[in-house]
């Protein structure tokens, strides 16, 4: 296995996507009075090595059944799953030591110190105790001077980060977290933040799981947006970003008026009600000189002004939306 932390990006033998997933199916079975449910479809997902890759949706939209197959914790339907190179059926060992997922939830064993639970992980895991990292890692997750406290001392964070420790016992060139920050107060998500961009600098590529717009923004630079199991946008965020570069203006005048007036005509514009208008136009512009002097040529009085930016909820709202009409983005 490549060592994740410090791996080149030069390097020549290295995949160039992390992760590749092709057609990617699940159907989870009737049970009871639960009908199937199709959790997945065909989603076609690449994840480049290196990326800080930030899967998002509603609840239910799909994400942990994505990440769980990835992990081998859930069986897929249909579709290919390449991890590291390796695929997930084919070659299931090395797949597997490729990938390492923090789950949502915190299951330690209080009893142990974070020291031996790191030992215990590598055990299972088949990591020789001379290759063992237990106390790199610890060291790199903040955690030495907690070597040897029993877990049940730990805060919160603490916790936290001594699942992502867990998930790093084997050197896995991939980081799954899922639901980092769910629930977690204001200033342990910027320490969690902090220290999972601190892993992607070291090399590991990183997938996360959020229904936390704000997260996917602030940490990834790619970001997919799932809905319904299917991927309705995948992009960079910056280029994700830019499609939201949209601002709504409405100006409400004295007058009121039947249409849109003629010299509005070169403006993205709607009527609302008897008297305003809603402009849409993009943040990098600043038509406001242009709207007003195409208000005085209609003979219009402003008399009131409003703005509006759209952001990445807006987007999303507007995406899935789309995906409940049947549409695709
Ligand atoms: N074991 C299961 N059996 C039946 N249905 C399931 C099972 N696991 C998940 N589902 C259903 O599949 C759909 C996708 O669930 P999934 O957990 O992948 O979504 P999610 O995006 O991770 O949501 P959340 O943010 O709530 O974890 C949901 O409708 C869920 O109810």
């Amino acid at each position: 296995m490549t060592s994740a932390v410090g791996a080149a990006d030069k390097n020549p033998h290295l995949p160039d996507f992390a992760v590749e997933a092709v057609g990617l199916d699940k159907t989870y079975a009737a049970a009871g009075k639960q009908g199937a449910k199709h959790a997945l479809k065909t989603v076609d997902l690449t994840i480049p090595r290196g990326s800080l890759f930030g899967l998002l949706g509603p609840n239910g939209a799909g994400k942990s059944t994505f990440i769980n197959i990835l992990a081998g914790l859930v069986n897929k339907s249909g579709g290919t799953a390449r991890i590291w190179d390796c695929d997930i059926d084919r070659q299931t060992r090395q797949a597997r030591a490729a990938i390492g997922v923090v789950p949502q939830e915190l299951n330690i064993d209080p009893f142990f110190t974070p020291f031996e639970l790191l030992e215990l992980q590598a055990g299972l895991y088949g990591v020789p105790p001379r290759e063992r990292r237990t106390l790199e890692i610890l060291a790199m997750l903040g955690l030495s001077d907690k070597a040897k406290a029993y877990a049940r001392t730990l805060s919160g964070g603490m916790r936290r980060r001594l699942m992502v420790a867990k998930a790093m016992v084997h050197n896995p060139p991939v980081l799954v977290l899922d639901e980092p920050t769910a629930g977690v107060d204001i200033e342990l998500r910027q320490q969690l933040w902090a220290q999972v961009k601190e892993l992607n600098r070291r090399g590991v590529t990183i997938l996360l799981t959020t229904h936390y717009l704000e997260e996917a923004e602030e940490l990834c630079d790619r970001i997919a947006i799932i809905n319904h199991g299917e991927v309705i946008a995948c992009d960079t965020t910056q280029a994700l970003l830019r499609k939201l570069d949209n601002k709504t203006l409405t100006i409400t005048f004295a007058e009121s008026f039947e249409a849109v007036p003629k010299p509005f005509a070169e403006f993205s514009v709607e009527k609302v009600g008897e008297h305003a208008l809603r402009f849409q136009y993009r943040a990098s512009e600043s038509p406001l000189p242009r709207i007003l002097s195409a208000a005085g040529s209609a003979g219009l009085t402003p008399v009131d002004v409003t703005t509006e930016e759209t952001d990445l909820e807006d987007i999303f709202l507007q995406l899935t939306r789309g995906a409940h009409a049947g549409a695709q983005g």
